[in-house]
């Protein structure tokens, strides 16, 4: 393929076979990124060519039946044996099996596996250790490994998602992937003296800045234990543009179809108008196609945010890691919930169509949807946001600066809105802004008055959570329609496909408040007044947009062979394109389908049965 950029080898295999979630996904999303990223110069040596060459073929195994987001629950264990230089991998018990890991049941002949890690007798955390699984020779089932597929699942059929479990399996010392972020420079001299003192590790590795399990089980922890969970942040930031990707494509087919399909006369006598004409067709569909160009632009954000803080954290610099945390945490939670949400309305305004496989929607849906619950249950990521949040806003009621996209917490919310009838884009951010700030300050005061009321600090992040909650989900809200208003405001308004651009992310802004309301209104930031202006944009820009709505789903450019739909035909070629499809239907190769002798016919002419029993058994 000669393509380098494994964001854009990732699409360019998706256009081949597009939303088939692929055999190879983890070991191209998870696997790979996971040698490159947490493996020493000397692993990488080692594995990457063979990787890279599909002889190692992978996956990421990290979940286990009884823990999924809880890593630091996970029950595997790696025990280092010093008398023999390796680490033992168990499964203890029936809920520390691997559960879920694509790829795996069939496909990959190795995987990178989460396990407790413990040496001298201490437990020392979750790490990752590279463990193959399968011969390289005949792809058999190694000693000591059962593995399996977990069956069939709500959707992913093209993935073999497996269970797999050790028994006492033991694997080279050099198995761990030993290298994290820096452990802090050690002066060379220093290092010589003295990893000589401690082990006979081999020369080319002491001038690495990796942690490591010395030959002696002396275990030297890295500067911080969350970079063993940097694939998991590659992906979170990744699965942005991936959900955006889903919801464009579903607006592509619903909005084409919307201007092809027509019902219903309009008056009596009159002509059948395109349903993309109702006002409630609108409605449901111009919204979703401005948080489709708004989660595009998001995960570009995301992933360049994470490009640029992984390089400084492989430079030894973290301080934007728990920044970039609770950017890719949250985010990868509100797109793939707003994603989910948005494709079924989709389907929903395509009527019996959208419900046909032939229309793509729920090849689409099953993709995108379970981006709610792997990589990081959605809920979980928006509370670790949230645990942002609220240090940043102890940090501003200290008085301390924050960074830029939190800079908004701890302002002060006695001010009023300045919407007026035009609905400035700068009054859409300042209402985010407010709406953001004071569910942050509300999750706080409630946490604190729990605390002073004798709660204990994780009682009242329980007792919290909810607000928690709401908080994180506006601070995402906030980013994305401040990250599409300032990519408004960064172009000249004198284009008109800027001016376009400018009604559709004013739809943006106005949808997301009405549709929130109470939050908006709930300490009187809007007037009556002020939302009635809001209401009446909406529907203004509804007929405003109205005549570019094709054009701006042609505009993400997404060719039929991807789209996969008879409704999102570029030709707008449906009903033919429905019924070529449904003569294919493989239950139409005959006129009389055999289980018609056998189930049909001895109700139908019991008198002939017998003869017909004989055909059966044929
Ligand atoms: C060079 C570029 C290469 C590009 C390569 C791209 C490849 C692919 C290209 C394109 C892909 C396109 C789209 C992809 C499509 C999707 C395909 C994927 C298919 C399916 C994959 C699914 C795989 C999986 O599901 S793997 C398993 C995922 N599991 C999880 O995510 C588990 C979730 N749980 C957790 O993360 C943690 O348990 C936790 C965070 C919930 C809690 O952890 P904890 O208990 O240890 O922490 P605390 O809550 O106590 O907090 C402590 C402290 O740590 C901070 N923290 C936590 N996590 C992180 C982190 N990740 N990074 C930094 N800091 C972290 C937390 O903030 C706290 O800090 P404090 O300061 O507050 O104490
Ligand atoms: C299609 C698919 C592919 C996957 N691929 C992989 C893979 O390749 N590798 C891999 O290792 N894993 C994989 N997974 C597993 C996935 O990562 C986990 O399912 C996910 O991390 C959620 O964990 P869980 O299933 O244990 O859910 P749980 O954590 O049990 O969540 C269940 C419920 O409990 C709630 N909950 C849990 N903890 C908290 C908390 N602290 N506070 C509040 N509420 C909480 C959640 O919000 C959720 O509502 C995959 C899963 C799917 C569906």
């Amino acid at each position: 393929m000669g393509i380098t950029d494994m964001q854009e080898a990732f699409y360019y295999r998706e256009c081949a076979a597009a939303h088939e979630n692929s055999p190879l996904g983890l070991h191209y999303a998870m696997f790979l990124p996971t040698i490159n990223k947490q493996a020493t110069p000397e692993q990488k040596k080692k594995w990457l060519p063979l990787a890279e060459n599909y002889k190692m073929i992978g996956t990421y195994a990290q979940t286990e039946l009884g823990h999924g987001t809880f890593i630091r629950g996970l029950e595997t264990t790696a025990t280092y044996d010093p008398k023999t230089k390796e680490f033992i991998l168990d499964s203890p018990t029936l809920t520390s099996k691997k559960y879920w890991p694509g790829c795996l049941g069939k496909t990959s002949n190795h995987c990178v596996v989460m396990a407790q890690l413990y040496t001298q007798g201490k437990s020392h955390g979750p790490h990752m250790f590279m463990v193959q699984i399968r011969s390289m020779e005949d792809h058999s089932v190694l000693p000591g490994i059962e593995v399996g597929v977990i069956g069939n699942k709500f959707g992913y059929g093209t993935n073999d998602n497996g269970f797999l479990s050790f028994d006492k399996l033991r694997i080279p010392r050099e198995n761990m992937l030993m290298r994290y972020s820096q452990v802090g420079r050690i002066p060379r001299e220093n290092m010589l003296m003295r990893y000589s003192q401690v082990s006979r590790i081999p020369r080319e590795n002491m001038l690495m800045r990796y942690s490591q399990v010395h030959e002696d089980g002396t275990y030297v922890k890295p500067q911080n234990a969350k970079l063993a969970y940097g694939s998991m942040v590659l992906i979170r930031s990744s699965i942005v543009s991936d959900a955006a990707r889903g919801l464009a494509q579903a607006c592509v087919i619903s909005i084409r179809y919307s201007a092809v399909r027509r019902q219903t006369e309009a008056y009596p006598g009159g002509e059948e108008p395109q349903i993309l004409d109702y006002q409630t067709q609108q409605y449901r569909l111009f919204p979703l196609l401005a948080s489709a160009y708004s989660l595009q632009l998001a995960g570009k954000y995301v992933f360049n945010t994470y490009l640029e803080v992984n390089d400084q954290i492989e430079k030894g610099n973290l301080e934007s890691m728990p920044e970039l945390h609770a950017l890719s945490a949250g985010l990868k939670a509100f797109s793939t919930y707003e994603a989910s949400a948005g494709i079924e309305v989709c389907r929903i305004c395509c009527g019996g169509h959208g419900y046909s496989q032939a229309s793509g929607l729920p090849k689409i849906y099953v993709d995108v949807v379970p981006g709610c619950t792997y990589e990081g249950e959605n809920t979980v990521m928006m509370l670790q946001t949230a645990r942002y949040l609220m240090k940043c806003y102890s940090r501003a009621k200290q008085g301390q600066k924050l960074p830029g996209f939190v800079q908004y917490i701890g302002q002060n919310l006695n001010k009023k809105s300045c919407m007026s009838e035009e609905v400035a884009l700068g009054c859409l951010v300042m209402a985010y802004e407010h709406r953001a700030a004071r569910l942050v300050e509300a999750a706080a005061m409630r946490m604190q008055s729990l605390i002073q009321g004798g709660k204990k600090q994780h009682e009242a992040w329980n007792g919290s959570s909810v607000q928690l909650f709401w908080a994180a989900k506006a601070h995402c809200h906030l980013f994305c329609v401040k990250n599409f208003v300032d990519a408004i405001q960064a172009k000249s308004l004198s284009s008109k496909t800027v001016t376009v651009m400018k009604s559709v992310c004013q739809l943006y802004g106005v949808h997301g408040i009405l549709e929130n309301l109470g939050e908006f209104m709930q300490d009187g930031f809007f007037s009556g007044e002020q939302v009635g202006y809001l209401q009446r944009k909406m529907l203004a820009l509804f007929e405003n947009i109205r005549p570019n709505a094709v054009a701006l789903v042609d505009a993400f450019d997404y060719p039929d062979m991807v789209l996969g739909s008879c409704l999102g035909r570029y030709d707008g070629q449906v009903y033919q394109a429905l019924y070529d499809y449904a003569k294919s239907a493989p239950m139409n190769q005959t006129e009389i389908h055999s289980t018609y002798y056998k189930h049909l016919k001895p109700l139908i002419n019991p008198e002939t049965t017998s003869d017909a029993m004989q055909f059966a058994k044929l």
